[in-house]
Formats: structure tokens, sequence, C-alpha cells
């Protein structure tokens, strides 16, 4: 059944998640941040300033203004993590009473350690949530390429009528009711792909970068544990095959700004220079905090931390991995 999808944020991975809910027949709201991406949108059918290259259907309306999202029957949230609560604020009181909210951004806040979830249910509490996550460069899902997905929710009705409006051949949700676990894969892995992209970067080799993914693995599970996630979620599309897809390629931006401090360059410079987002740069401060207090070990989380925000050389901090003591490989 035809319905309104409304998409909040008109960054790269909103735009491609509104040619899936176009392509499936919907009419599409994109709410966007930048008048000239709306216009760019409206006009030519081209997110020219997020997702260069890619035309996009004709059922897709972009608008600045939030009262626009009140027609629509689900959103799909995707503005970038540190600043979610300050978009879903702004837009909570023109929604459609009851909408399900759908969670598509990545990331832990820095200010408060919530993930996107707890965020948004503060904040839109009437709105019933569902999260999804798992391994889609925006780029090939709005150009149609196949894609699978963890959709997770507390409700099978809602998992159920989400699959319905956006499931297609070519983006395939699985559902899921580890609503944080499908998170924890998602955030978590944006960190270990800087690590993985400084190994890159550094010309450590592909042992050292399978060594770094798969104990930035142990690390996800680890955290994953204390926040009463399921193991077995970890081992899905939205934890293990995230971290094939950012760790493995440096279309991720994560992995490539990495491999760019792998190679030398200051962050300041890196992020100079970018228009996108890199969630891992945000969330590796916060979720190293907390796990210092909590007492969850996750060295690569720590070196990334101490790397792009305390001043710790890359050198330094491969070389504090390196002289780690030997341990059991299963132990907690
Ligand atoms: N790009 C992908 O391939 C992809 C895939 C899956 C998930 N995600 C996740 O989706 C989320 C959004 O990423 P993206 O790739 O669509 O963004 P992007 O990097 O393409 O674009 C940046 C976005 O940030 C917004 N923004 C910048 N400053 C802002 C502010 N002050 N307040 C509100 N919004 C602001 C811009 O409007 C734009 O929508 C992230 O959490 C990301 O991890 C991205
Ligand atoms: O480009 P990245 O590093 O933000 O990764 C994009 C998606 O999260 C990959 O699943």
């Amino acid at each position: 059944m035809a319905q309104t999808i409304g998409v909040v944020g008109g960054g790269a991975w909103g735009t491609a998640l509104a040619t899936v809910a176009a392509r499936a027949g919907h009419e599409v709201i994109l709410w966007v941040r930048e008048p000239e991406v709306a216009e760019a949108i409206n006009s030519r059918h081209e997110n020219s300033l997020f997702l260069p290259g890619v035309i996009l259907p004709d059922s897709i309306r972009a608008s600045t203004d939030p009262q626009t999202l009140g027609a629509a029957d689900i959103l799909l949230l995707v503005a970038p993590a540190q600043h979610m609560r300050g978009v879903l604020t702004i837009l909570a009181p023109h929604l459609k009473s009851g909408a399900p909210v759908v969670v598509c951004a990545k990331g832990i806040e820095e200010s408060t350690g919530a993930l996107m979830s707890e965020v948004t249910s503060e904040i839109l509490p009437s709105h019933p949530l569902a999260v999804l996550s798992g391994p889609t460069f925006a780029a090939e899902v709005a150009r149609g390429q196949p894609a699978a997905v963890t959709l997770a929710s507390k409700y099978q009705t809602v998992i159920a009528r989400i699959t319905e409006a956006l499931g297609q051949p070519t983006f395939r949700p699985y559902g899921s009711t580890d609503v944080v676990g499908a998170e924890i894969g998602g955030a978590v892995k944006n960190v270990i792909a800087i690590a993985a992209g400084i190994v890159d970067g550094c010309e450590l080799g592909e042992n050292a970068r399978a060594a770094v993914i798969t104990r930035g693995m142990a690390e996800i599970l680890r955290f994953a544990q204390s926040r009463g996630a399921e193991r077995e979620t970890m081992l899905g599309l939205c934890g293990l095959g995230d971290m094939i897809l950012t760790c493995g390629s440096p279309q991720s931006r994560n992995m490539s700004l990495g491999r760019d401090l792998g190679r030398g360059r200051s962050l300041a410079d890196i992020l100079g220079e970018r228009k996108s987002v890199a969630e891992g740069v945000y969330t590796a401060r916060v979720l190293a905090n907390i796990a210092r207090e909590r007492g969850i070990d996750m060295p690569i989380v720590q070196a990334v931390a101490a790397i792009l925000h305390e001043g710790q050389s890359v050198q330094d901090a491969i070389e504090d991995l390196l002289q780690r003591p030997f341990r059991p490989e299963l132990q907690g």
C-alpha cells in the first residue's frame, strides 16, 4: 500500500533511503537542512552536495519546512548522531501522532553517552521505534545495487509494517527484536574502521588489518554484553556485516579518515576538507570514556580516541597496542 514516507536528514544516507522508499512506490518527503540541497533535489533531482551523480526519482520532494513532515506515515531518522537530539526537538511538534520512527543513524551522543534509540524515545516517546542498521554504502543503495540490513523493534507489528513499506529484492530487511544490539554494531564499527584505516595508512599489512578487525569485534561483543545486547545480533548484518564492509573499504568515510591519519595528516586538516560526517570521530571519545568508567576492556577504541582527541601519535598508539600482555583469545 502506497504511503507517505518522511526522511529526516538529506545527507548521503537519507537521500539513498529516500530512493529506496520511492522505488517501493511511496511518496517521499525529504526534510533537509540546507536550502540549496532542497533546491537541487526539487529542480534537478540530484543531491549534488551529499550524493552527487545519482538521479533521484521524481516522487522525492525535498523541503526545509518541518511542517511538511506532518503528512508522513512512517519517519526515517537519518540526521548525524550528534545532531539527532536538536533536529528531533525542532521537528517533534509537527509529526503525525503515533507514526513509527526508524533510527538509521549510527553513533553515540557525545554529551550523554546515549544511543540514538534512547535519544529518540526521550523526544518522541509516543512514536513506536525501530532501528535500521547494516552494511550499506549510500551510493550503492541509491544506485539500486543489492543490500541487506537488520531491522530491529520491540514490536513485531512495526517490523512487519516497515518491512512491507521498504523491503524489495535489492533492499532486504532482516527482522530482530534486539534494538540495542542493532545499534551497537553500527556505532562501534565506525571507531574500529578508523583503526583499520590507520593500519592501512601506516602500511602495516593485511594480517594486521585482519587482527584489528577481529579484536575490534571482540570489543564490540564486550560492549554489547555490558548493554544487554544479544551476542548473535553482533554476528549479523548490523555487527559483523558492517565491520566487514566498513573496515575493508576506503569508500567508508571512517576507514578513509583513519587511512589519512596513518599517512601522517592531522585530524583538523582531514575534517577541514570534508562535508560528510565520520561518526567514529565523535563516538570514539564518548565510548572510550564509557568503557573506562565501566571497566570494559576496549584497547583499540581507547587507542583511536587517544590519537583523535588526546594528541597521542599514531606510532605511539600502535606501539602501546603491540606491547599489551598476551592473553587467552576468548577471555571476556
Ligand atoms: N553515508 C552512508 O553510506 C551511511 C550509511 C549508513 C548509515 N549512515 C549514517 O547516517 C547518518 C547520516 O549520515 P549521512 O552519510 O547521510 O550524512 P552526510 O555525511 O552525507 O551529510 C552530512 C549531514 O549532516 C547534516 N548536518 C550537518 N551539520 C548539521 C547540524 N548542525 N545540524 C543538523 N544536521 C547537520 C547535513 O545536513 C547532512 O544531512 C550517520 O549517522 C551515518 O553514520 C550513513
Ligand atoms: O562511510 P561510513 O564509514 O560512514 O560508513 C557508511 C555505512 O555506515 C556503512 O555501513
